[in-house]
């Protein structure tokens, strides 16, 4: 089987007697989209800032191509290319979309090329930005400014950013949420191509978006996986109709 890109072993958290992440086992393989699901406070955004180190674990260990990164902080993580999509809370509302993903690419440069930073152009990083409106289709909203952009614009946006940050793997906290039904349906073809570039760890309510992007999905309850196995596995698991999907399984 081929080797995980990122790999999770009894990974813990605690806030007070809060237990948000307990003993989480998981793991992303090259090409995949697993997709985290649960209830509302389960502990699913948790589980993402302590890949991205945001957060600092209690205990387990998180793997990175094989390189244990447990003790490195966000920023050393986000140079190897472990990153999580940037959020709206987090765009530069006076800069235009061209403005703030030309930051992200600019990041990305430094961390690649470090010492040679000052030789970064103003045109290699318009060229990145452009590359990566257009693929997200807000090329033509390049020069607006952010606070103009609708909710849907912003989204995709910040799926952009992430792309000028040419990560080695992708991690998206609920990228459908306020898009819209054909926002949606645009963002779900575009994940399905996406995932070949780099894999997708991907939370999402969007129950419609999982069940069609998912090669796995990890069930998380109380800050603990109680279910994982394809989109027909998790859709008549019986623990999860009843904890998640909300249904009676009898
Ligand atoms: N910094 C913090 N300090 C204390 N408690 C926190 C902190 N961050 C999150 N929590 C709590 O941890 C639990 C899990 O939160 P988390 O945001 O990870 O859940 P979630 O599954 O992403 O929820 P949602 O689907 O609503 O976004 C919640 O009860 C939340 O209130």
């Amino acid at each position: 089987m081929t080797e995980p890109v990122l790999k999770l072993s009894g990974l813990s958290k605690a806030f007070g007697a809060l237990k948000v992440t307990d003993a989480v086992d998981l793991d992303l393989r090259p090409g995949e989209i697993h997709a985290l699901i649960g209830p509302n406070g389960a502990g699913k955004s948790s589980l993402i800032k302590l890949v991205a180190g945001e957060l600092a674990a209690d205990a387990g260990a998180i793997h990175f191509d094989g390189r244990e990164i447990s003790d490195l902080d966000q920023i050393s993580r986000a140079r190897f290319g472990l990153t999580r999509t940037f959020q709206v809370s987090s765009l530069i509302p006076e800069f235009s979309a061209r403005g703030n993903v030309m930051f992200a690419a600019q990041a990305r440069r430094r961390s690649v090329f470090g010492f040679l930073r000052q030789v970064i152009s103003d045109k290699d990083l318009v060229g990145d930005a452009m590359h990566a409106l257009d693929r997200v289709g807000l090329a033509d909203r390049a020069a607006v400014r952010v606070s103009e952009l609708s909710h849907g614009e912003k989204r995709l946006l910040e799926i952009a950013m992430a792309l000028a940050m040419q990560p080695r793997i992708f991690l998206m906290d609920e990228p459908m949420a306020g898009l819209g039904q054909e926002g949606s349906a645009r963002l779900i073809g575009f994940l399905d191509k996406l995932r070949s570039e780099a894999p997708i760890l991907l939370i999402e309510h969007d129950m419609e978006a999982v069940f069609q992007l998912a090669d796995r999905i990890s069930v998380l309850v109380s800050g603990r996986i109680i279910a994982r196995g394809t989109a027909d596995e998790i859709r008549n698991h019986p623990e999860v109709r009843t904890a998640y999907l909300g249904e009676d399984a009898a």
